[in-house]
């Protein structure tokens, strides 16, 4: 049986990558990905706009949903502080030994915590199971039709405070148009749209971020 693209990602990394050095993990995935398989990683282009909304956010409790390898697990987990953490939710489980590899490579598996299972069973699990009180980020890069009811599950469970901030990937390629419809036409978010590109691609695309008002 022949490899996965998602296990010859992973081997790419662990023969090129600098152990412990997140930014060569991610140096290596780009360029395996540009140049040989593409695959559904945010990307470099994109990672600059997650990375700056990040910052922004200077997280204690991140979120994101839809681990896939690990790569914008990566991104966010190397800039967060000492004593913050990434949750990580992902249910292929394919995947999961893939993305913690890669992240153990980068150095950060203490820093991430990858839950296997379903975003909408995993999120009202949050507070109680994974001792979270409120989201001061969340990135959502899963399923495109999920963003819309996922959000609203994170509002129902209480999980969003004031200034709890919202970065989506793909609106525009292959589009999230419920999310995009739900948040803008919501007055308790700041939306803010950022025209992009595909991650390794000339096609464009956009990320969004919405600010949660309380
Ligand atoms: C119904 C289940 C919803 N809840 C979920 N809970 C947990 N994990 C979930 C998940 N949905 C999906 N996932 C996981 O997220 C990942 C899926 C992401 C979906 N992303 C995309 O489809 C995507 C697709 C493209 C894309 C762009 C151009 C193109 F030609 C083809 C694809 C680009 C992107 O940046 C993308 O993010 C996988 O790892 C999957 O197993
Ligand atoms: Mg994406």
């Amino acid at each position: 049986m022949d490899q996965s693209k998602e296990q010859r990602i992973l081997n790419s990394v662990s023969y090129n990558a600098v152990k412990g050095d997140p930014e060569s993990v991610l140096n290596c995935i780009d360029k395996y990905c540009g140049q040989y398989e593409w695959a559904m990683n945010v990307g470099d282009e994109k990672g600059i706009i997650l990375d700056k909304t990040v910052e922004e956010a200077d997280p204690t409790v991140a979120l994101e949903m839809g681990t896939y390898c690990g790569y914008s697990a990566i991104r966010i987990a190397r800039l967060l502080k000492p004593n913050a953490r990434l949750l990580s939710i992902e249910f292929n489980p394919e995947f999961i030994p893939i993305a913690k590899e890669i992240i153990e490579i980068a150095g950060l598996s203490e820093k991430v915590t990858i839950i296997e299972g379903h975003s909408q069973d995993i999120i009202p699990q949050l507070k109680k199971k994974y001792e979270v009180e409120t989201l001061d980020f969340v990135f959502l890069d899963h399923w495109k039709e999920r963003y819309a009811p996922d959000t609203i599950l994170l509002e129902e469970c209480g999980l969003l405070r004031k200034g709890s901030i919202l970065l989506a990937d793909n609106i525009v390629y292959p589009g999230a148009p419920e999310f995009i419809k739900y948040i803008r036409s919501n007055s308790r978010y700041e939306c803010t749209s950022y025209p992009t590109f595909l991650e390794y691609m000339k096609v464009e695309d956009a990320m969004e971020k919405a600010v949660y008002m309380g």
